[in-house]
């Protein structure tokens, strides 16, 4: 037997003033999966994420979260979620052990931080401060505080944005482990690579609605049967291919 969705938006609106940033959009997010909001800038892929999380008041519409109405029980679904923090608040005197410390106290929870930043491969920074990290090592940290109350559902908005090919590479391998464990992921990315590669479904959010939802194959099949050709391919590989195959996969980084 299927199971429900653990995340069911229908019919949602958010208008900004008299600006409809999403327009009704309906769609599910499956236990266990890797789903992508994929979309330009300013499609409303944010928006939409941040009203799923509770951080942002929706206009029109449904959405239940882990079996939870989002009208009626905000602060349950809080408490099943992994949310990314702003990073005003990672105080800039305190080190990342610290501050997983500080946030989990926040969640009322005990975590071993030193597990918690082996888990992104970040164990050698634990006496490190926020600032002194490069933007891969920032990334996996504010991946880590969405894990420290074992939520069920992990939010990610533009996750590799800014990223060099090895450390977004490296970050897909952390939000597959992530996925494998059990926990759902919802992430937004405005890269084709990204959700092709990453993602088990895609929503493809442009202006508010949504144009087109299914498996990154799924998507391509329905192009091509559509009569769609690309252009026949002369190069085998791109020079991101030699970036990668030059410098290696792992991260230079540490
Ligand atoms: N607080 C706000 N007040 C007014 N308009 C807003 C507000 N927040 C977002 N918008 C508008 O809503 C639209 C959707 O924004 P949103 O941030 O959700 O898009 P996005 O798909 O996440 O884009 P990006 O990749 O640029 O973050 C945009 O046109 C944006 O200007």
């Amino acid at each position: 037997m299927e199971q429900p969705p653990i995340i069911q938006v229908r019919n949602l609106v958010k208008r900004y003033g008299t600006f409809e940033a999403v327009k009704g959009i309906s769609f599910d997010v499956r236990a266990g999966e890797i789903f992508g909001l994929l979309g330009p800038n300013g499609a409303g892929k944010s928006t939409t994420l941040e009203i799923i999380e509770t951080l942002r008041d929706k206009t029109e519409g449904t959405v239940m979260v882990d079996g939870l109405d989002l009208d009626r029980s905000p602060n349950e679904i809080k408490k099943v979620i992994g949310v990314q923090l702003q990073t005003s608040g990672y105080y800039p005197g305190l080190n990342l052990t610290q501050l997983i410390r500080l946030f989990a106290g926040l969640y009322n929870r005990s975590v071993d931080p030193l597990v918690l930043l082996d888990s992104v491969n970040l164990r050698d920074k634990a006496k490190a401060l926020y600032k002194q990290l490069s933007g891969g090592q920032k990334q996996r940290f504010s991946i880590a505080t969405t894990l420290i109350n074992d939520p069920k559902i992990v939010f990610l908005d533009e996750p590799t944005t800014g990223l060099d090919p090895q450390a977004r590479r490296n970050l897909w391998d952390l939000i597959r482990e992530i996925r494998d464990k059990g926990t759902t992921v919802i992430l937004t990315t405005h890269y084709m690579d990204e959700a092709e590669l990453l993602c088990d479904r895609v929503a493809i959010i442009d202006s508010g609605r949504i144009i087109a939802l299914d498996t990154p194959d799924g998507l391509i099949d329905h192009l091509v049967a559509s009569g769609f050709e690309r252009e026949r391919e002369v190069k085998k590989a791109n020079l991101e291919d030699v970036f990668i195959g030059m410098t290696g996969k792992h991260l230079r980084e540490e």
